[in-house]
Protein backbone atom coordinates (compact mmCIF):
# COMPACT_ATOMS: atom_id res chain seq x y z
CA UNK A 1 0.00 0.00 0.00
CA UNK A 2 2.55 2.23 0.84
CA UNK A 3 4.93 2.94 -2.33
CA UNK A 4 1.90 2.97 -4.07
CA UNK A 5 0.36 5.64 -2.21
CA UNK A 6 3.65 7.53 -2.53
CA UNK A 7 4.03 6.91 -5.99
CA UNK A 8 0.61 8.14 -6.86
CA UNK A 9 1.09 11.43 -5.26
CA UNK A 10 4.57 11.98 -5.64
CA UNK A 11 5.92 15.45 -6.69
CA UNK A 12 7.54 16.30 -9.48
CA UNK A 13 10.72 17.10 -9.65
CA UNK A 14 11.16 21.32 -8.72
CA UNK A 15 10.05 22.33 -12.40
CA UNK A 16 11.25 25.39 -14.10
CA UNK A 17 8.66 27.83 -14.81
CA UNK A 18 9.35 30.37 -16.19
CA UNK A 19 7.62 33.92 -14.78
CA UNK A 20 4.86 35.48 -15.91
CA UNK A 21 6.62 39.12 -17.79
CA UNK A 22 3.00 40.08 -18.17
CA UNK A 23 1.96 41.91 -21.19
CA UNK A 24 0.76 45.49 -22.48
CA UNK A 25 -2.95 46.49 -20.73
CA UNK A 26 -5.37 44.67 -23.59
CA UNK A 27 -8.83 46.66 -22.55
CA UNK A 28 -10.17 44.76 -26.00
CA UNK A 29 -9.60 41.50 -24.53
CA UNK A 30 -10.88 42.77 -20.90
CA UNK A 31 -14.17 44.09 -22.46
CA UNK A 32 -14.61 40.89 -24.23
CA UNK A 33 -14.57 38.91 -21.22
CA UNK A 34 -18.28 37.23 -20.58
CA UNK A 35 -18.99 34.59 -17.57
CA UNK A 36 -22.56 32.88 -17.85
CA UNK A 37 -23.51 32.96 -14.26
CA UNK A 38 -26.00 30.08 -14.91
CA UNK A 39 -23.26 27.56 -16.77
CA UNK A 40 -21.14 28.15 -14.53
CA UNK A 41 -23.25 27.62 -11.40
CA UNK A 42 -24.77 24.38 -13.31
CA UNK A 43 -21.71 23.28 -13.77
CA UNK A 44 -20.11 23.69 -9.95
CA UNK A 45 -23.52 21.89 -8.40
CA UNK A 46 -22.78 18.88 -10.21
CA UNK A 47 -18.74 18.86 -9.31
CA UNK A 48 -18.79 17.58 -5.73
CA UNK A 49 -20.52 14.46 -6.58
CA UNK A 50 -19.05 13.45 -10.01
CA UNK A 51 -15.41 12.62 -8.65
CA UNK A 52 -14.94 10.16 -5.50
CA UNK A 53 -12.09 8.85 -5.28
CA UNK A 54 -11.60 5.88 -2.71
CA UNK A 55 -9.21 4.50 -0.33
CA UNK A 56 -5.77 4.19 -1.50
CA UNK A 57 -6.33 7.21 -4.54
CA UNK A 58 -8.13 9.10 -1.65
CA UNK A 59 -5.14 8.89 0.45
CA UNK A 60 -3.09 9.56 -2.17
CA UNK A 61 -4.58 13.01 -3.66
CA UNK A 62 -5.27 13.93 0.50
CA UNK A 63 -1.20 13.62 0.32
CA UNK A 64 -1.08 15.55 -2.43
CA UNK A 65 -2.90 18.18 -0.71
CA UNK A 66 -1.12 18.53 1.97
CA UNK A 67 1.86 19.54 0.04
CA UNK A 68 -0.09 22.31 -2.21
CA UNK A 69 -1.40 24.35 1.32
CA UNK A 70 -0.20 27.66 2.60
CA UNK A 71 -0.50 26.77 5.93
CA UNK A 72 -1.93 30.24 7.32
CA UNK A 73 -2.42 32.07 10.43
CA UNK A 74 -3.67 35.50 10.02
CA UNK A 75 -5.11 36.59 13.60
CA UNK A 76 -4.92 39.89 15.22
CA UNK A 77 -3.46 38.09 18.09
CA UNK A 78 -0.92 35.71 16.58
CA UNK A 79 2.16 35.12 18.89
CA UNK A 80 5.54 33.83 18.11
CA UNK A 81 4.97 30.46 19.77
CA UNK A 82 1.51 30.23 17.51
CA UNK A 83 3.79 31.04 14.61
CA UNK A 84 6.61 28.32 15.86
CA UNK A 85 3.81 25.47 16.28
CA UNK A 86 2.30 26.41 12.69
CA UNK A 87 5.80 26.02 11.18
CA UNK A 88 6.55 23.11 12.88
CA UNK A 89 3.31 21.47 11.50
CA UNK A 90 4.74 22.54 8.17
CA UNK A 91 7.70 21.03 8.51
CA UNK A 92 5.74 17.58 9.78
CA UNK A 93 2.32 18.13 8.43
CA UNK A 94 1.13 14.39 9.81
CA UNK A 95 2.27 12.31 12.57
CA UNK A 96 6.14 10.69 11.48
CA UNK A 97 4.10 7.13 12.46
CA UNK A 98 1.41 8.12 9.69
CA UNK A 99 3.84 9.74 7.54
CA UNK A 100 6.16 6.13 7.50
CA UNK A 101 3.20 3.83 7.14
CA UNK A 102 2.00 6.02 3.83
CA UNK A 103 5.92 5.99 2.78
CA UNK A 104 5.91 9.26 2.36
CA UNK A 105 8.42 10.53 5.14
CA UNK A 106 9.80 14.40 4.45
CA UNK A 107 6.31 15.59 2.76
CA UNK A 108 5.94 19.12 3.74
CA UNK A 109 3.52 21.74 3.25
CA UNK A 110 3.55 23.84 0.03
CA UNK A 111 4.32 27.42 2.45
CA UNK A 112 3.26 29.21 5.65
CA UNK A 113 1.66 32.53 5.21
CA UNK A 114 1.64 35.22 8.15
CA UNK A 115 1.49 38.59 8.48
CA UNK A 116 4.17 40.93 7.80
CA UNK A 117 5.09 41.19 11.49
CA UNK A 118 5.85 37.24 11.92
CA UNK A 119 7.91 37.20 8.94
CA UNK A 120 11.42 36.66 10.84
CA UNK A 121 10.09 34.01 13.10
CA UNK A 122 8.74 31.90 10.31
CA UNK A 123 11.66 32.35 8.49
CA UNK A 124 13.68 31.17 11.52
CA UNK A 125 11.54 28.36 12.25
CA UNK A 126 11.97 27.29 8.59
CA UNK A 127 15.46 27.60 8.28
CA UNK A 128 16.75 24.41 6.14
CA UNK A 129 14.00 23.37 5.43
CA UNK A 130 13.32 24.88 2.14
CA UNK A 131 9.73 25.87 2.82
CA UNK A 132 8.70 29.04 1.62
CA UNK A 133 7.42 31.77 3.84
CA UNK A 134 4.45 33.81 2.34
CA UNK A 135 3.61 37.03 3.54
CA UNK A 136 0.31 38.99 3.44
CA UNK A 137 0.80 42.67 2.36
CA UNK A 138 -0.61 46.14 1.12
CA UNK A 139 -2.59 46.65 4.07
CA UNK A 140 -4.39 43.34 3.95
CA UNK A 141 -7.34 42.65 4.25
CA UNK A 142 -8.92 45.88 3.13
CA UNK A 143 -5.69 46.81 1.03
CA UNK A 144 -6.84 50.68 1.82
CA UNK A 145 -3.38 52.47 3.36
CA UNK A 146 -1.54 54.79 1.22
CA UNK A 147 0.19 53.43 -1.68
CA UNK A 148 3.34 54.55 -0.84
CA UNK A 149 3.01 52.54 2.21
CA UNK A 150 1.63 49.31 0.61
CA UNK A 151 4.83 49.50 -1.74
CA UNK A 152 7.09 50.14 1.06
CA UNK A 153 5.32 46.84 3.41
CA UNK A 154 6.27 44.90 -0.05
CA UNK A 155 9.66 45.97 0.39
CA UNK A 156 9.99 45.30 4.10
CA UNK A 157 8.39 41.69 3.52
CA UNK A 158 10.99 41.16 0.94
CA UNK A 159 13.80 41.99 3.38
CA UNK A 160 12.79 40.32 6.04
CA UNK A 161 12.85 36.66 4.37
CA UNK A 162 9.52 36.68 2.57
CA UNK A 163 9.82 34.95 -0.42
CA UNK A 164 6.24 34.74 -1.47
CA UNK A 165 3.95 38.40 -0.93
CA UNK A 166 0.12 37.86 -1.34
CA UNK A 167 -1.28 41.49 -1.87
CA UNK A 168 -4.81 42.87 -2.22
CA UNK A 169 -6.11 44.68 -5.33
CA UNK A 170 -8.61 47.92 -5.02
CA UNK A 171 -11.51 46.43 -5.31
CA UNK A 172 -13.03 49.95 -6.18
CA UNK A 173 -11.12 49.72 -9.16
CA UNK A 174 -12.79 46.90 -10.75
CA UNK A 175 -16.39 48.52 -9.54
CA UNK A 176 -15.87 51.10 -11.01
CA UNK A 177 -13.95 49.49 -14.26
CA UNK A 178 -10.78 51.36 -14.09
CA UNK A 179 -8.81 48.61 -15.42
CA UNK A 180 -5.73 50.76 -16.39
CA UNK A 181 -5.61 51.86 -12.50
CA UNK A 182 -5.70 48.30 -11.66
CA UNK A 183 -3.00 46.88 -14.23
CA UNK A 184 -0.80 50.17 -12.78
CA UNK A 185 -1.07 48.62 -9.25
CA UNK A 186 -0.48 45.12 -9.44
CA UNK A 187 2.61 46.24 -12.13
CA UNK A 188 3.53 48.22 -9.28
CA UNK A 189 3.24 45.47 -6.79
CA UNK A 190 5.12 43.38 -9.15
CA UNK A 191 7.61 45.14 -9.46
CA UNK A 192 8.37 45.63 -5.93
CA UNK A 193 8.36 42.08 -5.13
CA UNK A 194 11.75 42.05 -7.00
CA UNK A 195 12.38 37.88 -6.98
CA UNK A 196 10.06 37.18 -4.08
CA UNK A 197 6.70 35.70 -6.36
CA UNK A 198 3.83 37.90 -5.96
CA UNK A 199 0.14 36.24 -5.36
CA UNK A 200 -3.09 39.00 -6.28
CA UNK A 201 -5.52 38.65 -3.89
CA UNK A 202 -9.24 39.56 -5.73
CA UNK A 203 -11.34 39.50 -2.71
CA UNK A 204 -13.81 37.93 -4.85
CA UNK A 205 -16.85 38.34 -2.27
CA UNK A 206 -16.27 42.24 -3.17
CA UNK A 207 -16.01 42.16 -6.58
CA UNK A 208 -19.96 42.11 -7.69
CA UNK A 209 -20.31 39.76 -10.37
CA UNK A 210 -18.27 36.72 -12.07
CA UNK A 211 -17.48 38.99 -14.95
CA UNK A 212 -15.93 42.04 -12.84
CA UNK A 213 -13.71 38.15 -11.01
CA UNK A 214 -12.94 37.41 -14.90
CA UNK A 215 -12.02 40.71 -16.09
CA UNK A 216 -10.11 41.66 -12.79
CA UNK A 217 -8.02 37.74 -13.11
CA UNK A 218 -7.12 38.89 -16.40
CA UNK A 219 -5.81 42.36 -15.37
CA UNK A 220 -3.92 41.21 -12.78
CA UNK A 221 -1.93 38.62 -15.43
CA UNK A 222 -1.56 41.10 -17.50
CA UNK A 223 0.05 42.87 -15.20
CA UNK A 224 2.55 39.91 -14.22
CA UNK A 225 0.74 38.30 -11.00
CA UNK A 226 2.43 34.88 -10.68
CA UNK A 227 -0.71 33.73 -9.07
CA UNK A 228 -4.18 34.89 -8.59
CA UNK A 229 -6.08 34.18 -5.13
CA UNK A 230 -10.00 34.26 -4.22
CA UNK A 231 -9.84 35.35 -1.40
CA UNK A 232 -8.21 37.28 2.40
CA UNK A 233 -10.21 34.86 4.29
CA UNK A 234 -11.98 37.78 5.68
CA UNK A 235 -14.82 38.53 3.30
CA UNK A 236 -17.89 37.20 3.70
CA UNK A 237 -17.74 35.00 1.39
CA UNK A 238 -14.48 33.48 0.23
CA UNK A 239 -13.52 30.68 -1.88
CA UNK A 240 -16.37 29.08 -3.89
CA UNK A 241 -16.97 26.73 -7.18
CA UNK A 242 -17.88 29.12 -9.34
CA UNK A 243 -15.11 32.22 -8.50
CA UNK A 244 -12.78 28.93 -8.76
CA UNK A 245 -14.12 27.82 -12.24
CA UNK A 246 -13.86 31.29 -13.47
CA UNK A 247 -10.62 32.54 -12.38
CA UNK A 248 -9.04 28.67 -13.51
CA UNK A 249 -10.46 29.52 -17.42
CA UNK A 250 -9.03 33.02 -17.17
CA UNK A 251 -5.85 31.54 -16.58
CA UNK A 252 -5.96 28.87 -19.06
CA UNK A 253 -7.32 31.76 -21.48
CA UNK A 254 -4.32 33.58 -20.70
CA UNK A 255 -1.97 31.03 -21.21
CA UNK A 256 -3.42 29.70 -24.75
CA UNK A 257 -2.60 33.66 -25.53
CA UNK A 258 0.84 34.32 -23.92
CA UNK A 259 2.16 30.75 -23.07
CA UNK A 260 2.60 31.80 -19.35
CA UNK A 261 1.18 29.73 -16.64
CA UNK A 262 -0.27 31.71 -13.94
CA UNK A 263 -0.78 29.63 -10.44
CA UNK A 264 -3.75 29.56 -8.61
CA UNK A 265 -5.02 29.74 -4.87
CA UNK A 266 -8.43 29.75 -3.53
CA UNK A 267 -8.54 30.80 -0.19
CA UNK A 268 -10.42 31.67 2.68
CA UNK A 269 -13.18 29.06 4.40
CA UNK A 270 -11.66 25.63 2.77
CA UNK A 271 -11.43 23.70 6.12
CA UNK A 272 -12.37 20.02 4.85
CA UNK A 273 -10.51 17.40 3.08
CA UNK A 274 -13.91 16.47 1.15
CA UNK A 275 -14.09 19.91 -0.36
CA UNK A 276 -9.87 20.40 -1.17
CA UNK A 277 -10.50 16.68 -3.18
CA UNK A 278 -13.31 18.84 -5.34
CA UNK A 279 -11.02 21.74 -5.89
CA UNK A 280 -8.35 19.46 -7.25
CA UNK A 281 -10.38 17.31 -9.16
CA UNK A 282 -11.53 20.44 -11.14
CA UNK A 283 -8.36 21.60 -11.36
CA UNK A 284 -7.24 18.67 -13.21
CA UNK A 285 -10.47 18.80 -15.59
CA UNK A 286 -10.08 22.33 -16.74
CA UNK A 287 -5.89 22.68 -16.49
CA UNK A 288 -3.92 19.75 -16.71
CA UNK A 289 -1.99 17.48 -14.30
CA UNK A 290 1.02 19.95 -14.43
CA UNK A 291 -1.37 22.69 -12.11
CA UNK A 292 -1.44 20.25 -9.89
CA UNK A 293 1.78 21.12 -8.33
CA UNK A 294 2.98 23.56 -5.60
CA UNK A 295 4.50 26.00 -8.09
CA UNK A 296 1.05 26.83 -9.75
CA UNK A 297 -1.45 26.33 -7.10
CA UNK A 298 -1.80 25.94 -3.30
CA UNK A 299 -4.74 26.76 -0.54
CA UNK A 300 -4.68 29.05 1.31
CA UNK A 301 -6.12 27.36 4.64
CA UNK A 302 -5.40 28.03 8.17
CA UNK A 303 -7.93 24.71 9.27
CA UNK A 304 -7.49 21.60 6.40
CA UNK A 305 -4.50 20.31 6.99
CA UNK A 306 -6.38 19.11 10.99
CA UNK A 307 -9.45 17.08 8.99
CA UNK A 308 -6.65 15.99 6.47
CA UNK A 309 -5.07 14.30 8.98
CA UNK A 310 -8.05 12.73 10.83
CA UNK A 311 -9.45 11.72 7.15
CA UNK A 312 -5.23 9.59 6.69
CA UNK A 313 -5.64 8.53 10.26
CA UNK A 314 -8.97 7.12 9.44
CA UNK A 315 -7.50 5.43 5.92
CA UNK A 316 -4.32 3.81 8.31
CA UNK A 317 -6.36 2.84 11.14
CA UNK A 318 -9.99 2.60 10.31
CA UNK A 319 -10.61 4.85 13.69
CA UNK A 320 -11.45 8.46 13.69
CA UNK A 321 -9.45 10.37 16.06
CA UNK A 322 -10.74 13.90 18.26
CA UNK A 323 -10.59 16.74 16.12
CA UNK A 324 -8.45 18.78 18.95
CA UNK A 325 -5.72 16.13 18.53
CA UNK A 326 -5.42 18.59 15.40
CA UNK A 327 -5.68 21.76 16.77
CA UNK A 328 -2.79 23.84 14.61
CA UNK A 329 -4.03 23.54 10.96
O1 LIG B 1 -5.17 33.08 2.81
C1 LIG B 1 -5.66 32.34 3.63
C2 LIG B 1 -6.89 32.56 4.36
O2 LIG B 1 -6.85 33.69 5.14
C3 LIG B 1 -7.23 31.37 5.20
O3 LIG B 1 -8.58 31.37 5.47
P1 LIG B 1 -9.23 30.30 6.50
O4 LIG B 1 -8.77 30.71 7.87
O5 LIG B 1 -10.69 30.44 6.31
O6 LIG B 1 -8.72 28.93 6.14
Amino acid sequence: MESQIAERSAQLPQLAEPRNPGMELDLDWVAAVQANTSAIERRCATLPGRRSVKKDHQAAWLLKAISLIDLTTLSGDDTEGRVRRLCAKARQPVSSGLLRTLGMEGLTTGAVCVYHDMIPTAVNALEGTGIPVAAVSTGFPAGLSPFRLRLAEIEESVKDGAEEIDIVITRRHVLQGNWQELYDEMKAFRQACGEAHVKAILATGELGSLRNVARASLVCMMAGADFIKTSTGKESVNATLPVSLVMIRAIRDYYERTGYRVGYKPAGGISKAKDALVYLALMKDELGGRWLQPDLFRFGASSLLGDIERQLEHHVTGAYSAGYRHAMG
